[in-house]
């Protein structure tokens, strides 16, 4: 059997108690591709996104990076997969760059310092790097979430509503980003309510009550 290379989900359920958060989900993000999932708030789009990255169990169905299962989020994580979670999920009360340092640190990656340098300033926050993450505007810290994210070069980028804070230009300068995280070979999905940003991306699905359709096939 040949490997199917990318992120896929196949008969993805996420269910919590009696609720249906995602429904017999089935999709494939090959490298180098960026899918947009749309949709009303509450239709599943995080849900998705936490499955994919191993953080939640799915109630039935899978999840699997180049053919590989992922089973739980340390796995993920080793595995390459990156979630930039809604709510940027950092430490308030750590630096921007010790926030960037703490996954890169717990994987073991090499040039620590370069690597983290090089992402604030693709994200224009070169100068921001010692100050406390809730010193920072809303903008500013959904930003250094996403600095965090491209610091770990993942294979997969799950990107969950990444520019909702921003203004155009740092929207645009997200979106460039994340463009450049496929072109360098990742697979890469982005929950948006942004029909612009949905536009931009090579596919385009829509969540309703758990249940994902297409507007546009990858
Ligand atoms: N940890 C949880 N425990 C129980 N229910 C949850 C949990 N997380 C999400 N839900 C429920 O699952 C459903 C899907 O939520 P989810 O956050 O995945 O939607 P979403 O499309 O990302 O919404 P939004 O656009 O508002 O972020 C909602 O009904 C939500 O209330």
């Amino acid at each position: 059997m040949s490997t199917e290379l990318g992120i896929t989900a196949a008969g993805l359920t996420v269910a919590y108690d009696g609720l249906v958060a995602v429904a017999d989900v089935s999709f494939r993000v090959p490298p180098g591709f960026v899918l947009a999932v749309s949709g009303p708030s509450g239709a599943g789009k995080s849900s998705l996104l936490w499955a994919l990255a191993g953080a939640v169990a799915p109630k039935s169905g899978t999840v699997a990076l180049d053919g590989v299962p992922i089973t739980d989020r340390p796995g993920a994580a080793g595995q390459g997969v990156v979630l930039i979670p809604q709510g940027n999920g950092l430490a308030r009360v750590l630096t921007a760059r010790e926030n960037l340092a703490l996954p890169l640190i717990a994987e073991g990656k090499d040039d620590v310092e370069g690597v983290i340098a090089k992402a604030l300033t693709a994200v224009g926050l070169a100068d921001s790097g010692d100050h406390l993450v809730e010193e920072l505007s809303g903008g500013e810290q959904q930003r250094v979430a996403v600095a965090r994210g491209l610091a770990q070069q993942g294979r997969v980028v799950l990107a969950d509503e990444s520019t909702s804070e921003l203004d155009s230009t740092n929207r645009e300068r997200v979106l460039d980003l994340l463009r450049a995280e496929a072109d360098r070979g990742a697979a890469v999905i982005i929950a948006t309510h942004d029909p612009n940003v949905a536009a931009g991306a090579d596919g385009h699905a829509t969540m309703d009550e758990g249940h994902l359709s297409w507007e546009r096939r990858l």
